[in-house]
């Protein structure tokens, strides 16, 4: 057979050959993540869409339906940020992020543990997938200490240390809850919001809650889901792969900037703490995570050790 008659008996496969093809080539994919814990950040950023919202819905439940043991954490910034406005109360960020006095903790709560949370949950039942929203208060998960900021006070050069209010960074997490509704075959879906030590709430940032969620789980994989392709060099190119090493010298010589910067850290503290390999890839792509999870070339900017 001539190479033209075997391009032209590829070419006059059935769509549903073709399509049998994708998920059979998903196989290996699926038996390297079986039973393995992959937790998921799902940034506000890259919500918002109703079709997409369906698609990422569609791909936890498959993933879950696949053997896959998945974990939403969620953020929701941007929608916190509009209901503030909505509501008349000023919110500004210092080094990504947000002060949060007692009015404002309230309205973060409610967005995200409340709305966002159960918008989520909620579709991924619709798909067909049984999930479960939490925060970081069931079960005693995560415990913060209230974060603080230290700046150099332009004038006097002088260091002084900056309250942001009710912003906590995770002091212990107990993944015990979410073992349990793992085991259920449920899938846990999470909102950063947690007590402190002092019992009242605070605001996490959800980078950060998920990379913590991922390092007490051992997870095999943290994905966080943004609004770019991932982590891109000074001509605006894709990364596809980075060691911790290599990242570190993207920060310093300000490659990597902005939001990006306590994403790629949380990424360095969670394989430090055990997770096999950190992925930032763009949720705006329909079906990002299974692009990411089940095919050759990933999606994304895999970092690892
Ligand atoms: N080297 C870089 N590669 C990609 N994005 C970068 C880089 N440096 C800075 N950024 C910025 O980081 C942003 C992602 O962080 P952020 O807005 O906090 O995301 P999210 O809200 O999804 O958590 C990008 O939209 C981009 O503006
Ligand atoms: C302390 C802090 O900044 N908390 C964040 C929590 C939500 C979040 O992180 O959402 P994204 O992932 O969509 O950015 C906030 O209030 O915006």
């Amino acid at each position: 057979m001539t190479d033209e008659n075997s391009s032209a008996t590829n070419n006059h496969s059935t769509p549903a050959q073709t399509r049998a093809t994708i998920i059979s080539e998903a196989l290996p994919y699926m038996q390297r993540y079986d039973n393995r814990t992959i937790v998921v950040k799902y940034g506000g950023h890259a919500m918002g869409d109703p079709e997409l919202s369906r698609a990422f819905a569609r791909d936890i439940t498959l993933l879950r339906q696949s053997g896959v043991q998945p974990v939403v954490v969620h953020g929701g910034g941007p929608q916190i940020g509009a209901m503030l406005e909505r509501l008349g109360i000023k919110s500004e960020f210092r080094g990504g992020l947000r002060v949060t006095d007692k009015a404002t903790v309230e309205i973060v709560e409610m967005v995200l543990a409340g709305g966002i949370n159960k918008d989520i949950v909620n579709t991924i039942n619709h798909e067909g997938g049984r999930a479960v929203g939490l925060c970081g208060k069931d079960g005693r998960m995560v415990i913060v200490d209230r974060l603080t900021r230290t700046v150099v006070d332009p004038d006097s050069n002088i260091e002084k240390i900056v309250d942001l209010g009710f912003v906590g960074e995770p002091k212990t997490v107990d993944p015990t809850v979410l073992k349990l509704v793992l085991k259920e075959d449920l899938i846990p879906v999470v909102a950063p919001v947690a007590p402190g030590v002092d019992g009242e709430t605070y605001n996490v940032n959800a980078d950060t809650f998920a990379g913590a969620i991922a390092g007490a789980l051992n997870a095999s994989r943290l994905m966080f889901l943004t609004d770019v392709s991932g982590v891109l060099d000074k001509n605006g190119k894709l990364i596809k792969r980075l060691t911790i090493a290599e990242a570190r010298a993207l920060i310093v010589d300000g490659t990597i900037s902005g939001g990006m910067i306590p994403k790629v850290e949380t990424c360095i503290a969670a394989l430090d703490r055990g997770v096999e390999g950190v992925v930032i890839l763009n949720g705006k792509i329909p079906h990002a995570v299974l692009l990411e999870l089940f095919t050759e070339g990933g999606a994304g900017t895999l970092i690892t050790r």
